[in-house]
């Protein structure tokens, strides 16, 4: 099976994506339309494709699956990223939940195009969102035994806090302030697979 993802060429809601299948092993094309600033048009024989419209979207066995948090939820499950106990589960829900909070948090940056404006509007968002966010993920790994947000093992939600953290910079120029997500962040990206993938993907701005 070969997973077509459909996806623009950012990391955006795509790549948790891409990396989840990174890591099983499960070989896919990735097919991106260019982003050209938001919004970003959808080439037609992409969009008429989309259930909802929307990017992202994916294609395997004849099956498509629309929404970033159900084709991630799918394939988090199918390589034993998803504990096994409910509750677990429910927590990683939570996690990836607050992840995408945070990142959206940045969107007022990536809307803006002067770029002295856009550096101002980050050191604003990092300085109001840095202890929601980030000291509370890193007291949660920290207290679930310091290697991951849940459990004993990687899960989704490291994936996409991984995910979160990486793609904004000034957050990663700042992780020596949040030791644990620091030594998370390392786990992830040294993770065999994961690892392959990040030193071959395209270099994007988001
Ligand atoms: N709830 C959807 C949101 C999808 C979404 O907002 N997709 C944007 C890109 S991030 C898109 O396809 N924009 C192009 C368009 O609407 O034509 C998800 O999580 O997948």
């Amino acid at each position: 099976m070969v997973v077509k993802v459909y996806y623009f060429n950012v990391r955006g809601l795509g790549e948790p994506i891409r990396i989840i299948l990174s890591y099983g092993g499960e070989e896919f094309e990735d097919i991106r339309a260019p982003f050209t600033g938001i919004p970003s048009p959808l080439p037609p024989e992409i969009k008429s494709k989309c259930t909802w419209g929307q990017v992202p979207l994916v294609e395997f066995d004849g099956k498509k699956l629309g929404q970033s948090l159900a084709i991630t939820r799918y394939f988090a499950k199918k390589f034993d990223l998803v504990p096994k106990d409910d509750f677990q589960a429910a927590l990683c829900d939570e996690y990836v939940d607050a992840c995408r909070d945070f990142s959206s948090s940045w969107m007022r940056a990536v809307l803006e195009k002067d770029e002295s404006k856009r550096a101002e509007i980050m050191k604003e968002i990092y300085e109001s969102t840095k202890e929601r966010f980030l000291s509370t993920f890193n007291s949660i790994i920290e207290g679930s035994g310091g290697k991951h947000l849940v459990g004993d093992s990687l899960t989704w939600a490291d994936i996409y806090l991984f995910h979160s953290v990486t793609g904004i910079p000034i957050v990663n120029d700042n992780l020596d302030d949040f030791p644990a997500i620091k030594s998370l962040v390392e786990n992830v990206a040294n993770t065999p697979k994961i690892k392959e993938w990040l030193k071959k993907r395209p270099v994007t701005v988001f």
